[in-house]
Formats: C-alpha cells, structure tokens, sequence
C-alpha cells in the first residue's frame, strides 16, 4: 500500500503506470526564452470545497524528427541550444513563455479594444483551522500529487480522504503554530495588487487575478471572472520561479482543461510564462535579501548559506523527467555567481525539505544536512527559502521554528533565515517585465476534437469511478490495519 502513495518507491510497481499515463512529454522554446511543457493525465480531479466534478482528457505527444515540435493541443516549439534531457532522453528546458502553434490558433492581434489579464497561479492554503482536512483532501485528490497508475485512479478519492483525514492533525498544529491559518492568499493578493500597479505605472493597464489551486479563490473562480471581464489577451503567471510537476504542471493541467472544454477561453490569447528562476531581476532580487541577511552576522564571511528547497518525490525527477531539481540547482548556481560578483564567496549548500508519505524524496534532506553540518563544526548558518515567493507553513513553522531548533540543538549557534521575496519591490518589477515580454506572444488554445463526445465518455467514466471508489472506501476505512500503516508514515 505504502507504494501507491506519492508515486510509488523505489519498486517502482505504481510509477511505471504512472509515468505511462503522465509524464513530462516535452518543453518548448519559444523566442524570447525558454519552457517546459508539460504533462497530462486522463485523469479527474475533485475540489471537495468546489462542488462539482471536473473532467480533463488531454494528451500531448511530441515529435522529435522534425525542427518543428508539436503537441496534441497544437503547441509548437523550436529546439533551443539551452535544451536539456533526461535520463529517459526527454528534452526540457529551463524557462520561457509558452505558445501554441499558429495552425490552430486564432490570433486576436488585431483586436481593437484589448483588455489585458494577467493570472497568478498559486498553491492556496487553508485561511482557518478548519479548512486543513478539505484543504488537504483537494491537494491529495490531485492526480499531480499522488500519482496513481490508471487501473487505480479510481482510488484517487477514497485515498484522498483517507490521508487528508489522517495527516490533518499534524497539519492543524503546523498552521495553529503560524496563527491559525496560511498566509498564502494574503501576500498573493497583495503580490497581484503590486504587480497591477507595476504594470499600470508602465502605461499597461491590466486587471490581475489570483487562481488557487487548492484553496480559495480557486482557479476555476479567477477563470470565470476573467471571462465575466471579458479579457481579450491573458498573461499566465505561475508564482512558482521553477516548474515542477507537481506545482506549475499541476496548475496549468486545470487550466487547460478548463480552456478547451470552452469556446470564448480556447480561442483567448494567451501566454503561459512555464518558469522564471533564470530572470535577472528574480536573481538579483534573491541576491539582496541574502546579502542584507548576511551582513547582519557578526562574521558575514564565515555564515555557511543554506537553501532549503521544497522536495517532490524521486520518482518525479528520475522517473517522469520533472525537471524540478535541474532547475533549482541552476537557480542557486545563478544567485552564489551573482553573490561571487558583489564579493560574497561564502560556502552554500542546497537541502529539500517538506517531504510527505514513506516515500524517497530529492536528497539531500534539510533536516539531515542540518544535523551534518553542526556536528561538522558549523557555527553560524543563513537558510534560505528558495522554491516558493511568499511566506508560507514551510518557511514560518517549519524552517523558523522545527529547523532552527534542530540546528541550534545539532551545534549551529547563529541562525538567520532569509525572508521570501513577497512584494519587494525589484521583485515585484521584474515580474511585471516578464508579463510585458509574454503579451505579445499571446494566441489562443483552440479545441481540435467533439467536446461533446469527450464530456459523454467522461461522465459514464466519472460514475464507474464513484462507484468503484465508494466501495473501496469503505473497505479501507473501515480495515483497522491499514488505518495503522498510513498513521505510521503520516504522523
Ligand atoms: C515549489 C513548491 C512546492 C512543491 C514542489 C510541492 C510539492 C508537494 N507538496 C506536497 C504536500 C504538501 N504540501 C503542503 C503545503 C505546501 N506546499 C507548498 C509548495 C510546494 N509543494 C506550499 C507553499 C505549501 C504551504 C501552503 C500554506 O498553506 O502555507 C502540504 C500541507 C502542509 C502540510 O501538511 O505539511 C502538504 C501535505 C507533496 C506531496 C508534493 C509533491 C508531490
Ligand atoms: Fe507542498
């Protein structure tokens, strides 16, 4: 059982299926920069909070004879010399703003009247207590987070619930030690509010909206305000500088299943900005906040700079080719070149924290590494948050307080921790310099197959899974040994 959770381990039973049924196919690279493109599942997923069911039935498939790539949703790209593969020969690349091909695509350039949007993509966390558990069911009910193979996606929900209920009490004390809630939709709202103003102070008068994937405001509410507003050009913002399967492909999975299910969104133009860890501005914001945090040591030469990065399962980076982990490593090896130029040639070293389930997940882990270092003689540290812009459970309760303790306890006696970018201004700037780069890319996702057809194959396939799924629910919960397995691994 343990095996079916995040992915499967190392017996890879599940994660061959899984990979089978979604894995990175491919990325683009388009003009201005670079990206990944992305993945997708023959999969439903459920927002327990969003009551209604969602279909999605996407494939995508690249061609590698040609110079020109395509996928099914008619995506193209040209190879870039800044392409990298994987162990399973996959190309992916670093960043970049992604199009679809113009044989299928209507290009509203013309339009009179443009009504610009811009969509920030994020996580979403509970704002009370007592959103944990259904917070936690939607995140796990994400076929992105616990990839299951499809002989047992309908196990997806029951699975869900039955790990959202276990894990909720170890989550609750994690946020009640924050103040009762995430941050999350707080700092967004204030980070799509800088931005707007960032825009419009460059004469881009746009209207910003915040999409959840998890969590309020969900990203199926911002989608139907953009159509409400009628947004005639539509910048897609992930707030996730490095892509990973499980986070940017995640939500840009939900979007695309929401735009080609729908005739005015498939034919809006639009540009996905995949990932941006590489942008200058991001780097140099980074830059600041860890040189201000270092020189408030007393020995800012000897600090050891510790970034501590969100992990994803194993199996998603060897595995499913997320390109996750390559990116990151390029992010700190860009922000220490950019610390040697300003002449901070401190020692860094790069950890993964957060990991969940009995899974192996990226290595090295922050708590480990921790626990190295003091005993190696470390006495002064600076952890950096580095996979995520905004304060959140992981940077407040874990880094701050379960880490620190940790290190302070391993050897290590002074502790600094870099605060996330949330609205620094640089920061703030530089991503209003990526939506004006991505605008003019802007075309439409249009629809190539009977939605219809889809939508009918899709209903008979979503009440076969509720049965099957209830029924297993039912065995699970109610069998008492399997009860003890997963609190063992999740408590
Ligand atoms: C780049 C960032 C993130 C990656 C990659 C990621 C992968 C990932 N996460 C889980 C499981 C959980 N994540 C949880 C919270 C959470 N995750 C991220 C970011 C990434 N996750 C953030 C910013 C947050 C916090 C949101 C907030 O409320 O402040 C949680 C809930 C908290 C907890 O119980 O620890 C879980 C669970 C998996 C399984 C995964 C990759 C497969
Ligand atoms: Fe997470």
């Amino acid at each position: 059982m343990d095996a079916i959770l995040y992915g499967g381990g190392g017996g890879g039973v599940i994660s061959g299926s899984i990979l089978r049924n979604s894995t990175l196919k491919s990325s683009r690279s388009c003009p201005k920069a670079r990206c990944v493109t992305s993945l997708s599942s023959h999969s439903s997923d459920r927002l327990q909070d969003f009551d209604k069911p969602r279909f999605e039935a996407f494939s995508m498939s690249s061609t590698n004879s040609t110079d020109k790539r395509t996928n099914s949703l008619g995506g193209s790209y040209l190879p870039s010399p800044l392409q990298k593969r994987n162990s399973s020969g996959q190309v992916f690349c670093s960043v970049g703003v992604c199009t679809y091909a113009d044989s299928v695509m209507d290009s509203h350039s013309h339009a009179k009247e443009d009504k610009v949007g811009v969509l920030l993509l994020n996580l979403g966390g509970p704002e009370t207590l007592h959103d944990v558990q259904p917070f936690l069911f939607n995140l796990f009910a994400d076929p992105d987070i616990i990839r299951l193979p499809r002989l047992f996606q309908f196990l997806q929900w029951p699975l869900a619930k039955l790990i959202s209920v276990l894990r909720a009490p170890k989550s609750k004390e994690g946020y009640a030690a924050i103040g009762g809630g995430s941050p999350l939709r707080k700092i967004t709202d204030e980070q799509a509010h800088a931005l707007k103003t960032a825009l419009e102070a460059k004469n881009i008068p746009v209207n910003v909206y915040v999409g959840m994937r998890y969590w309020y405001p969900f990203t199926e509410e911002a989608i139907q305000q953009i159509k409400r507003d009628k947004i005639t050009r539509l910048v897609v913002l992930p707030l996730y500088p490095q892509y990973s399967i499980s986070t940017t492909g995640s939500s840009i999975r939900v979007l695309q299943s929401i735009f080609r299910e729908d005739a005015y969104l498939s034919r809006l133009p639009l540009s996905i900005i995949q990932s941006w860890y590489q942008r200058a501005g991001y780097i140099n914001s980074m830059a600041d906040l860890i040189e201000k945090e270092v020189n408030k040591f007393a020995n800012p030469g000897e600090v050891m700079i510790f970034f501590s990065a969100h992990g994803v399962p194993l199996t998603y980076v060897e595995d499913a080719g997320d390109p996750y982990k390559d990116q990151m490593e390029e992010c700190i090896f860009l922000i220490m070149q950019e610390l040697k130029a300003r002449g901070i040639c401190n020692d860094h070293t790069l950890a993964y924290q957060s990991r969940v389930g009995p899974v192996q997940w990226l290595k090295p882990y922050t708590d480990e590494v921790l626990v190295e270092l003091g005993h190696k003689g470390v006495k002064s540290l600076l952890a950096v948050p580095v996979s995520f812009v905004s304060e959140h459970i992981e940077t407040l309760e874990e880094i701050d307080m379960e880490y620190k303790h940790l290190a302070l306890e391993s050897g290590i006696e002074n502790w600094g921790r870099v605060p996330a970018l949330n609205c620094t201004s640089s920061f703030i700037m530089d991503l209003a310099d990526a939506v004006v780069e991505a605008l003019p890319s802007a075309v439409a996702m249009s629809t190539t197959s009977s939605i219809t057809e889809e939508a009918d194959y899709d209903i008979v396939r979503y009440f076969v899974k509720m049965l099957f799924g209830s029924i297993l629910a039912s065995v699970l919960l109610l069998s008492p040994k399997m009860i003890l397995a997963f609190r063992s691994h999740l408590l």
